[in-house]
């Protein structure tokens, strides 16, 4: 490796510099202090894990997500966490094993071996909250409504949540009898949205009501005007679609009550995520950004794995992301002291004084010329705080 070399990053692997890597620090600890607020105990999972418990449960597209690396003391295979969801709801399940509703919120760097997109970064720091034990519609608004008032409160502006539920797709794919090379292809051109390819696809099958249902999904996205039209183009399919329709009506009722200032589109044919979703399936957009700000859904069969099967809803977003939307911010000016006051009792009350009530006090050192607007001197037997307006910048 030349030396020109030798600070080269790989793709996606980026460091975090003053002052975003600031910013981003002061939104984690706001986002924790809100999900703390609503009751969500902050975990903090492993960064790596054995594979088989990393895995179980989540799903092919995670696997290939996973950088993989040995475990030199037990032989054993281990993954890097590529997304902290499994990994709480295996802590649920094994770990925790508590009755009733239980509500958990972590922060944690993630790393994936490619990004979602081109420019993405391959170490996001996901943030985000999960809720086991609850079966029904008010804790996916819950978790909908936690994600929505996070993301607003980080400055999201002209935000547009996308609904969908990918337990109308299982559905009618386990009432039509499709050959299983033609159901992982259906899976393939719907989570890729190549969705002119459909009719090629499913023609052979065509006669049966449940294929000419999927067909239809591609066609149902939009405004909530889309669930009208579902209720047409699917009159007839399996009660549990005609259900999940139902849920995504009084969603869509509530959020827009909620939150008038937030666009809704519904996308029924929607497969996003990595494969453990089971319901409903939503993504948080802003015009701004080519890729989802935050991600969630439905996923009640997860823990089943790991001997407690319980109903599960969440959400993650990535931080990195996220404060890369806010105005830059300006760290406040500090205020500067002479070392020397470290050997001064009264000067080295002040300073920590000082610190406590929230300002940045650094020391000149030795042969540091003094500067800064704000300056701790030494005058008439005591120190004071100045301001010098030639240093105050413009
Ligand atoms: N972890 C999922 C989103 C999610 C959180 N909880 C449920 N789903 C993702 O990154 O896509």
């Amino acid at each position: 490796m030349s030396l020109a070399d030798s600070w080269l990053l790989p793709d996606g692997m980026g460091e975090v510099l003053p002052p975003q890597a600031r910013q981003i620090e002061n939104l984690r600890r706001q986002l924790l202090d809100v999900f703390h607020s609503w009751g969500y105990d902050l975990v903090l999972p492993p960064k790596v894990e054995f594979l088989e418990s990393l895995l179980t449960g989540a799903g092919h597209d995670l696997d290939l997500q996973t950088f993989k690396v040995m475990d030199q003391l037990t032989g054993r295979m281990m993954g890097v966490s590529a997304d902290v969801t499994p990994q709480v709801a295996r802590m649920d399940a094994h770990s925790m094993r508590q009755q009733g509703v239980t509500r958990f919120c972590y922060s944690s760097e993630v790393l994936r071996t490619h990004a979602d997109n081109l420019l993405g970064s391959r170490s996001p720091i996901q943030i985000g909250a999960e809720m086991f034990g609850h079966a029904g519609l008010q804790s996916d608004l819950e978790i909908l409504s936690l994600m929505t008032d996070s993301l607003l409160l980080a400055g999201a502006e002209q935000l547009c949540l996308d609904l969908g539920h990918v337990g109308i797709y299982r559905a009618l794919l386990s009432a039509a009898s499709l050959p299983s090379e033609t159901q992982a292809e259906l899976f393939d051109l719907l989570q890729h949205k190549r969705l002119d390819e459909l009719p090629a696809l499913l023609a052979p099958w065509q006669d049966q009501p449940a294929v000419a249902w999927l067909q239809g999904l591609s066609q149902l996205n939009g405004g909530p005007e889309v669930l009208a039209r579902a209720r047409q183009v699917l009159s007839g399919a399996p009660e549990s679609v005609i259900t999940a329709i139902d849920e995504l009506e009084a969603l869509v009722q509530a959020l827009s009550a909620a939150y008038p200032q937030v666009q809704l589109y519904l996308d029924l044919s929607e497969l996003r995520g990595f494969h453990y979703h089971t319901g409903l399936v939503f993504a948080a957009y802003v015009p701004q950004l080519g890729q989802a700000l935050a991600k969630g859904g439905r996923y009640d069969d997860i823990g089943r794995a790991f001997g407690r099967a319980r109903p599960a809803t969440g959400f993650s977003t990535d931080l990195k992301i996220l404060a890369s939307l806010q105005a830059e911010c300006h760290l406040a000016t500090p205020i500067y002291a002479p070392a020397s006051i470290l050997t001064d009792a009264a000067g080295r009350a002040q300073v920590s004084q000082l610190r406590r009530q929230g300002e940045r006090v650094i020391l000149t050192l030795p042969d540091e010329a003094e500067h800064g607007a704000r300056r701790l001197v030494w005058q008439e037997g005591q120190w004071m705080l100045q301001t010098f307006e030639s240093e105050v910048q413009a």
